[in-house]
């Protein structure tokens, strides 16, 4: 089936979704990251990006929150654009683990088998990929430079959210070293997790992010800038590794009522790739057991389902003014 959806039905869908569930009460700030305990809990912002540059956005998309685990994909993004599609699968792999995003559960039941760079342990590995090895500002210039690209504007870190992480990174810096113990890490482990720690500590919005995940959609063109950021190439090796393992333990149940690939952070922001067609994005701090911001996850669900369309749904649709 062939359709047309209009501007206005996306504006229309996107309204409705931010009407319906801004007072929704579900969930829970993160609070193993005590800054993220504090955060506001009413902050609700939705964004989409389409592929000519439009932006429409709604509530608080312009708030800077932890970007946290979203900024999985930047770097594996990154770490595509230095070492190529086989390298990334032979040094970090694209498997989904099943697990909680920072188990350390699969790193030992994997061994020397790697899964994915879209959870704690494989974002560790990826951070450590970056070039050039052995030198930790120029690698974090490299991870700042690559999402600046991406997002069309530059993150800005959130020092106490950064200080925060370090103080309480007990787990994965167990991570980081067990990584080490079966080979899977290819740089310095404590300067690989410091780079991620960083990297996560980044505030984002969620216009930045929607931003980013068009530039996926649009075969690694930013459609604001216009700036050519990776190769075309790559942007079905990105959505397949965020299809996969984008909401860990339930990516199967999130893609089969959403129907869009997407990532998430425990910051509260969720970031969807429509491949063709657009970039969403929603934030609100509340998560549910696994780490997934409950209210962003209703609003794209909602808009999705809306408009009725599905990454693997047979309808072919344009958009139209
Ligand atoms: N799921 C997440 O967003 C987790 C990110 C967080 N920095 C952590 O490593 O625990």
């Amino acid at each position: 089936m062939n359709k047309t959806i209009s501007v206005s039905q996306i504006k229309d869908a996107a309204q409705e979704a931010y009407a319906q569930f801004k007072d929704n009460t579900g969930g829970k700030n993160a609070d193993y990251i005590p800054y993220l305990a504090n955060i506001d809990k009413n902050l609700f912002g939705i964004s989409i990006c389409l592929l000519d540059g439009r932006i429409i956005t709604l509530g608080d998309s312009s708030y800077r929150f932890g970007i946290e685990s979203v900024s999985k994909v930047h770097t594996a993004i990154l770490a595509l654009r230095q070492y190529g599609a086989e390298k990334v699968l032979k040094m970090i792999g694209a498997d989904a683990t099943g697990l909680p995003f920072n188990s350390i559960m699969a790193i030992l039941l994997e061994n020397d088998h790697p899964s994915t760079p879209l959870v704690n342990a494989g974002a560790i590995t990826a951070c450590s990929m970056v070039q050039p090895v052995g030198d930790s500002d120029k690698k974090w210039e490299a991870i700042v430079s690559n999402i600046t690209d991406l997002c069309g504007s530059a993150p800005q870190l959130i020092d106490e959210l950064y200080k925060s992480e370090t103080a309480t990174n007990f787990n994965n810096r167990s991570i980081a070293w067990l990584l080490k113990n079966y080979n899977r890490i290819y740089d310095d482990p404590d300067m690989s997790l410091d780079l991620y720690t960083r990297q996560c500590s980044l505030g984002i919005t969620a216009e930045q992010l929607s931003i980013a995940a068009a530039t996926v959609a649009n075969d690694g063109v930013n459609p604001v800038t216009k700036k050519p950021v990776f190769d075309a190439s790559l942007s079905p090796k990105i959505t397949s590794l965020v299809a996969t393992v984008g909401f860990y333990e339930r990516t199967g149940d999130w893609l089969y009522t959403s129907g869009i690939p997407a990532k998430t952070g425990v910051g509260g922001g969720v970031m969807g790739i429509m491949p063709g067609h657009f970039g969403i994005s929603a934030f609100a701090p509340p998560l549910d057991s696994s780490g997934n911001s409950v209210k962003a996850q209703l609003a794209i669900k909602y808009i999705m389902n809306k408009l009725g369309i599905s990454i693997f749904g047979s309808t072919r649709f344009t958009i139209t003014d």
